[in-house]
């Protein structure tokens, strides 16, 4: 049927595969440089399954705003079975009345101004305990894997978050929580042949639905312990007021009579809101810390803010955040080079649809490549450099209204956990960069500094960022 349709450019595919051979180990830095020659809304079959593959902010706004319900559905895939008890989750799940009213439960109640205020106090108890460890290293002068340190730091914030409390690496598996949480990422991640050959799917020749089915068994065990520790709890007439708290407490009270929601939809929401939390906000302040220490004049620009601001004499509060307007910058710079996405999660056009004079076929995945749109020469000048500087008296921002800048994604599918990323973000770059300064090892020069990048769900560095650290305030 495709034959009669005018669909957009694309390069030459091959027959069954399409183009599948075409993508590399960094799938969104291939599929920029295939746009740069076929343009900005690109046509692409991998194996049976057709793409569209956007790569400007006028494109983006196309499909994400002018015919947003259109695509604002989730492609079907074998992790969404498995590892979301069947789409029950809010990243996966398809659009329809269900996800509809999920997404507004899990906004208004769990990610809303006061929840996210409601762990004020635990965020400043965990970044205390990381700034000792760090001082501890300071004084040593070794140093510190910051990539894993700050990713231990946020899988911990996610988790007293999520469940209240920290659990042992053992409670989950013998692998450990975090590294349990980031396989189930890495497996959604991996191109599955079952998923662009549906008819291969049943013979599992890589083998992932086995290691997914495996994997979402430790998670059903793991989260009905959690959910069982809640009730005990409650029945001790103890209540955390975590995320699970909360989830269950609407389970009870029958609030959600229009659609259902058991213990399934609890275990879903609970991995939607740990995956969604901690590599994120864990890479985003990897590569912020990244391009400063390759910038040391930005890092020291930084570094003043925070001093009249915040002064030497005391830690950063939450409060402070909103009065650092060059960190903002700074963080906005990061996301529009590093997007930690960059390749959002596909979307679905759930009818045929024409745009822009093609026609997108119903059932396409539809690819919106931020990476791409970051580095856009008619939307950035100098697009491939470091400046900070350019969003001085700039409107530009994150929250999805500017589609040159999509860290977040925009319109029905974008981030509901922004707020409370931001501030995760802004609040442990500051720490770090107000309480010590930085240099890199084995005289490494700033502009050595390697940024190769590893492609998942979430884009991190190919190798850890090591830097030693030196205590600067005065207390
Ligand atoms: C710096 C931190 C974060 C970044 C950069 C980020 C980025 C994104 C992106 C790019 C998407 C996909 C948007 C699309 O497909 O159009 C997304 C979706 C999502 N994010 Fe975040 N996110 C962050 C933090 C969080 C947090 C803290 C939570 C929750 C605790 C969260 C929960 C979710 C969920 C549930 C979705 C799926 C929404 C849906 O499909 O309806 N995220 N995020």
């Amino acid at each position: 049927n495709n034959k009669k349709k005018r669909l957009p450019p694309g390069p030459k595919g091959l027959p069954i595969l399409g183009h599948l051979h075409l993508l590399g180990k960094n799938p969104h830095q291939d599929l920029h440089r295939i746009a740069q020659k076929h343009g900005p809304i690109m046509y692409m079959r991998f194996g049976l399954v057709p793409n569209v593959i956007v790569s400007s902010p006028k494109a983006a706004e196309l499909f994400l705003k002018t015919h947003d319900l259109i695509f604002a559905s989730r492609p079907p895939h074998q992790a969404a079975k498995y590892l979301s008890w069947d789409q029950r989750n809010l990243s996966f799940g398809a659009y329809g009345p269900y996800w509809r009213n999920m997404r507004k439960l899990c906004t208004l109640e769990l990610l809303s101004n006061l929840k996210i205020s409601c762990f004020q106090t635990m965020r400043r108890e965990e970044l205390g305990i990381f700034i000792e460890s760090l001082k501890q290293a300071a004084r040593d002068g070794i140093p510190v894997d910051l990539s894993a340190k700050v990713s231990s730091l946020t899988a911990e914030m996610s988790c007293r978050m999520v469940f209240g409390k920290k659990y042992e690496d053992k409670d989950i598996d013998e692998r450990g929580f975090k590294t349990v949480i980031q396989e189930g990422m890495k497996l959604a991640a991996v191109p599955n042949l079952g998923d662009y050959f549906p008819f291969l799917g049943i013979l599992d020749i890589q083998g992932l639905t086995r290691k997914m089915k495996a994997l979402s068994k430790v998670y059903d065990d793991f989260f009905e312990k959690v959910i069982n520790e809640h009730v005990r709890d409650w029945d001790h007439g103890e209540q955390t007021k975590d995320i699970v708290d909360t989830m269950m407490s609407i389970m009870q009270s029958g609030q959600t009579r229009e659609f259902q929601f058991d213990r399934r939809h609890v275990k879903a929401i609970m991995l939607d809101m740990l995956a969604g939390s901690m590599d994120t906000a864990a890479s985003s302040v990897e590569w912020i810390l990244s391009e400063l220490l390759r910038n040391p004049t930005t890092m020291k620009k930084v570094q003043k803010e925070l001093e009249e601001v915040v002064g030497l004499e005391r830690m950063v509060e939450e409060s402070d955040i909103d009065q650092l307007e060059y960190l903002d910058m700074v963080v906005k710079e990061t996301f529009r080079l590093h997007p930690v996405a960059p390749l959002l999660i596909p979307h679905y056009a759930m009818e045929d649809c024409t745009v822009n004079g093609y026609d997108i076929p119903k059932a396409s995945r539809i690819i919106i490549n931020t990476h791409a749109i970051g580095r856009d020469p008619d939307a950035w000048s100098e697009p491939e450099k470091f400046i900070p500087e350019r969003f001085v008296g700039s409107e530009i921002d994150v929250r999805g209204q500017h589609f040159q800048l999509l860290p977040f994604g925009s319109g029905r599918r974008g981030c509901p956990g922004m707020q409370l990323g931001l501030i995760q973000v802004r609040l442990i770059v500051s720490q770090l960069v107000h309480c010590f300064d930085w240099r890199l090892p084995n005289g490494v020069l700033p502009k050595e500094l390697d940024m190769a990048e590893e492609f998942g769900l979430v884009v991190n560095r190919a190798n850890h960022l090591m830097a030693i650290p030196t205590f600067r305030l005065q207390n």
